[in-house]
């Protein structure tokens, strides 16, 4: 039987037999906060396809702000690869090398979309400024620009005030970056993105506050695509408050994992088509690593896990509960995203020509969620003993059974890297809508030069 529109297929036992998993959104073998990810190329990847994801792609981060380097230096780290892989890059400064580099990514390197980091001052963070002329390049190259939205000055002063009240540990974290720090930012990137008429993507929208922003501008008609992730859907803040400093330090992220509600809204807003796709944000440290910031949560490295989660989450919150349709599920964990980054339908779909990139997710099965038998190096995991409904029971990663009867047979080098074309879908009718927006620029006035006598 096909369901939807020709990707979901039931066979005769109720299974169901999907496109492999596409994750928008990861961080593996990432530099930051003084230290290196947990999960490697490899490890995230086994995690991802033990959860049925076959494809992911990941930041490049520039190495002093240099694309090119950055480029290679990943290009080594994904040579053990288990699975397919693309690249986003990160832009981190400003000047005409890095202008030039931009055409490089994209027209040598299949790099298609890039990623501006409003926060992290002193490191990553990026000004308006920038903002413009990076939104400016990607226009003109046919890349999507993407926005870590916060505003990374406030949140600054944020910490400094929790610093100064004494408040050390990891709830200072929530308290210094609140959701109208998100929803300022995100509102700010998408008026600039709708300044320059260019399509925008926001990545990890995490609150009502950011997630009112992309519906206010969809509704207009500007074209942003919101990405809630895993974490962002199905966890709330008051872990942070715990009284172990490790069982609070590992939900640790950014922007924050929010109060109680915002979840369900985020839920609710990609029910109702207001959000896209669902990320993970992968970006996993382990406890030795989130100790860095034992009394001061500004050192805690920010990240969590996601990738072996994220499709027995979405489905157990999203399909289980009735929210979403299974045709759904596979748009927001699969197509869409292959649509995206214009890797559809050699992605995100079975047909014939596509790569078989296809999982078996059986309803009736249970999942629990255990740091013990997970895939990632992390010692722990932000979805611990978690228990639902819906299991991945395989996947087929290129043709080839990696994972089987919860048996692993991901082989390092396997992996291939997937160039991804500019001028994706929602580059349609931008070069229109500038030609009517110039035509309908009043004529400019002529004024008449005064000479006046000495
Ligand atoms: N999200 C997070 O806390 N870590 C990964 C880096 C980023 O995307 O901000
Ligand atoms: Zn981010």
């Amino acid at each position: 039987n096909q369901v939807g529109d020709g990707v979901t297929i039931i066979d005769a036992t109720g299974k169901y037999v999907m496109p492999g998993g596409i994750d928008p959104h990861t961080h593996l073998a990432m530099e930051f906060m003084g230290t290196e990810t947990i999960d490697d190329f490899f490890s995230g990847q086994a995690a991802a396809l033990a959860g049925g994801t076959t494809m992911h792609i990941d930041f490049v981060i520039p190495v002093n702000g240099n694309l090119t380097a950055g480029f290679e230096a990943y290009v080594e780290k994904a040579k053990i690869s288990a699975m397919d892989y693309g690249f986003h890059m990160a832009i981190t400064k400003w000047d005409e090398a890095v202008s030039k580099d931009m055409e490089v990514m994209v027209k040598d390197k299949g790099i298609n979309s890039f990623k501006f980091f409003m926060a992290y001052k002193g490191s990553l963070m990026i000004n308006d400024d920038l903002l413009l002329e990076g939104f400016k390049k990607c226009k003109s190259l046919g890349a999507l620009a993407m926005v870590h939205a916060e505003n990374g000055d406030a949140v600054f002063e944020g910490q400094k005030r929790m610093i100064e009240l004494g408040i050390m540990g990891p709830e200072g974290h929530a308290l210094s970056r609140p959701p109208q720090l998100e929803g300022e930012a995100t509102g700010r990137a998408i008026r600039l993105a709708g300044f320059v008429n260019t399509p925008l993507y926001v990545v990890h929208v995490m609150s009502i506050d950011a997630m009112e922003e992309v519906a206010k501008a969809r509704k207009s008609g500007q074209k942003v695509i919101g990405e809630p992730v895993v974490s962002g859907l199905v966890l709330d803040d008051t872990v942070l408050w715990d009284s172990d400093f490790q069982t609070a330090a590992k939900f640790v992220m950014s922007p924050p994992i929010r109060a109680p509600g915002h979840g369900k809204a985020l839920q609710a807003a990609l029910s109702n088509g207001v959000l896209q796709l669902v990320g993970t944000d992968h970006c996993t440290f382990n406890s030795t690593q989130k100790s860095l910031g034992i009394d001061d949560f500004r050192k805690i490295p920010n990240g969590v896990n996601g990738l072996e989660e994220r499709m027995h989450l979405v489905w157990d919150t999203m399909v289980v509960s009735g929210q979403i349709s299974v045709t759904d599920f596979v748009r927001m964990t699969s197509t869409e995203c292959a649509r995206i980054f214009n890797i559809y339908p050699r992605k995100g779909a079975i047909l014939v020509g596509s790569d078989a990139d296809i999982i078996i997710l059986n309803p009736n099965s249970s999942f629990e969620i255990c740091s013990k038998s997970h895939h990632s190096r992390s010692d722990t995991n932000v979805y611990e003993g978690r228990k639902g409904k819906g299991k991945v029971e395989v996947t087929i990663a290129g043709g080839r059974v990696v994972w089987e009867n919860d048996e692993l047979k991901a082989v390092p080098g396997r992996g291939k890297y997937v160039k991804m074309r500019p001028f994706n879908y929602l580059f349609d009718g931008i070069e229109k809508a500038d030609a009517e927006y110039l035509s309908s620029l009043r004529a400019p006035v002529i004024r008449r030069t005064m000479h006046v006598a000495a």
